[in-house]
């Protein structure tokens, strides 16, 4: 039996930054001590502005982000244009990417493959493709293992492009999944499967804001909320899964778990 997750709940963003990017940074080494490179897999909505001021902001303390030894995946995407308002990548690009100091390096970014926007589903196994060509022959591996997911938590407690209730969610052999009813609107998306999302060395989910609190609740304090996408992570993956968090988003909640800074 290992231990529950992990829960950092900070006042908000800037202490929860520095703290996220200490995380970060331990991952980071751990993945270049291991195999000189870290994969890491992003999600969009509030993440990507969250993870620039934990990234770019020079006060938030010491240690190297290594961009070039960085492969960047998307854990979920938009089957939109890459330049789109609503694609995860053009959000990641315009926060994040456009703004590492040049002398820093940059890293890889593993975008969709835009040639597929009218066939989601061949999008999604192109995806897959592309993380067999990166993680391993499909028969040498079981699942792909990305050293960082960082993930959302939606307010129903979806996390990628994975909802409640979904017959995604019982996908245990593709390692990327297409949507195209998405309840969160655009309708059409690719997935990280719920497999691949637990198999993660680790796994960060951010959450900031009073309007997580009800679902942190549910998630946290309730069996329902174990079979809620974010709850099937924890269950799952247990220790390997930290909970960023401020205040607000936390309010009422009463998880025993570990809390404070790293
Ligand atoms: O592309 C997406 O829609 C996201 O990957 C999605 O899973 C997101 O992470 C959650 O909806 C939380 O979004 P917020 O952080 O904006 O609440």
């Amino acid at each position: 039996m290992g231990k529950p997750p992990n829960l950092f709940a900070f006042q908000g963003l800037d202490d929860l930054a520095p703290s996220l990017r200490a995380y970060i940074l331990d991952a980071q080494k751990s993945a270049l001590d291991r195999h000189h490179v870290f994969r890491v897999a992003l999600s969009g909505g509030s993440l990507p502005k969250v993870l620039a001021r934990a990234l770019l902001d020079e006060k938030n303390g010491e240690g190297v982000i290594q961009y070039d030894k960085w492969e960047i995946f998307f854990a979920d995407e938009r089957a939109v244009p890459l330049d789109h308002e609503d694609s995860n990548y053009r959000l990641v690009k315009q926060e994040i990417l456009d703004k590492i100091p040049q002398q820093l390096g940059k890293p890889t970014v593993y975008s969709i493959d835009v040639k597929y926007l009218d066939d989601v589903q061949e999008m999604a196994d192109q995806y897959e493709k592309t993380l067999v060509s990166v993680f391993a022959a499909r028969d040498s591996v079981k699942l792909p293992m990305f050293d960082l997911l960082l993930l959302g938590c939606g307010p129903d407690g979806h996390t990628c492009s994975l909802f409640p209730g979904s017959p995604l969610l019982r996908e245990l052999d593709a390692w990327v999944l297409s949507i195209s009813d998405s309840p969160k609107p655009p309708p059409k998306r690719i997935t990280l499967s719920l497999p691949v999302t637990q198999h993660g060395i680790k796994i960060a989910f951010i959450a900031t804001g009073g309007g997580k609190k009800d679902i942190m609740k549910e998630i946290f304090d309730t069996e329902e909320g174990q079979q809620l996408p974010c709850g099937l992570i924890n269950s799952a993956a247990q220790e390997r899964v930290s909970w960023f968090v401020d205040h607000p988003a936390i309010e009422g909640v009463s998880f025993p778990s570990r809390r404070g800074s790293l």
